[in-house]
């Protein structure tokens, strides 16, 4: 599970934002949503551990992230937090399915390799695993990095803006299958967004001001 406490942010010459309180069982879903320039994404990453809060804390499965060093902190996100974006990233030369694993070929990790078959199933992109990334639609690309953030079993999967590319009928099989796969893997599910799609979908929702 993950949880916020007086959780503020000073950006480089940029105003102090403040975040109300925010908590997330596995298995849960929480949509974040507010105006452009609210602090969606600063908050995201600030829940990532990618920036570090001005005051406050972020707890993820009791890890306080704020007291981490930085190479402990990049060791806890790689086992803990999978990060989906509106845009995969992915690296163009490479296939999909060397995409998927470079991560854990990194930290010399085999598990995701044992789960990729199952994950590729259940998120429809078997067919697809070895094709290069520009041969895939954006739907296509969302559900694999989806399959990405979920390859190590994380126990927070956060998700900035993943439906803003989509159409209506992408943007709901992107929400089923991130609410779905959270579910059955015992993740808390925190969604950035000002997708009002998605606000049909989720019910619990935090509105930043
Ligand atoms: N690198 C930065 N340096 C200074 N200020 C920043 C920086 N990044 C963001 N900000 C400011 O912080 C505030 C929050 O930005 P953030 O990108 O988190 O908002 P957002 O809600 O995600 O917006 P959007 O929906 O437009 O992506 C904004 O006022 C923005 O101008």
């Amino acid at each position: 599970m993950i949880y916020t406490k007086n959780l503020a942010y000073a950006h480089p010459n940029g105003r102090l934002l403040q975040f109300p309180d925010l908590a997330c069982e596995g298995g849960n879903a929480l949509l974040i949503t507010g105006p452009s320039g609210a602090g969606k994404t600063t908050l995201l990453h600030l829940l990532a551990g990618l920036l570090r809060p001005a005051s406050g804390d972020v707890q993820v499965g009791g890890t306080s992230l704020p007291q981490l060093k930085p190479s402990a902190m990049d060791a806890f996100r790689g086992k803990n937090i999978g990060l989906v974006f509106q845009r995969s990233h992915f690296i163009a030369s490479l296939s999909i399915k060397e995409n998927l694993l470079l991560p854990a070929a990194l930290v010399k990790e085999d598990h995701p390799r044992e789960r990729l078959p199952l994950l590729a199933d259940k998120l429809r992109i078997t067919a697809l695993l070895h094709k290069k990334p520009a041969q895939l639609s954006q739907g296509e690309q969302q559900r694999a990095s989806i399959a990405r953030a979920l390859l190590q079993s994380p126990q927070v999967l956060l998700a900035d803006e993943p439906t803003a590319s989509l159409d209506d009928h992408n943007c709901e099989a992107v929400a089923q299958l991130l609410a779905e796969q959270a579910q059955q893997q015992n993740a808390a599910l925190l969604i950035v967004t000002h997708d009002n799609r998605l606000k049909q979908i989720f019910k619990d929702h935090i509105q930043l001001l």
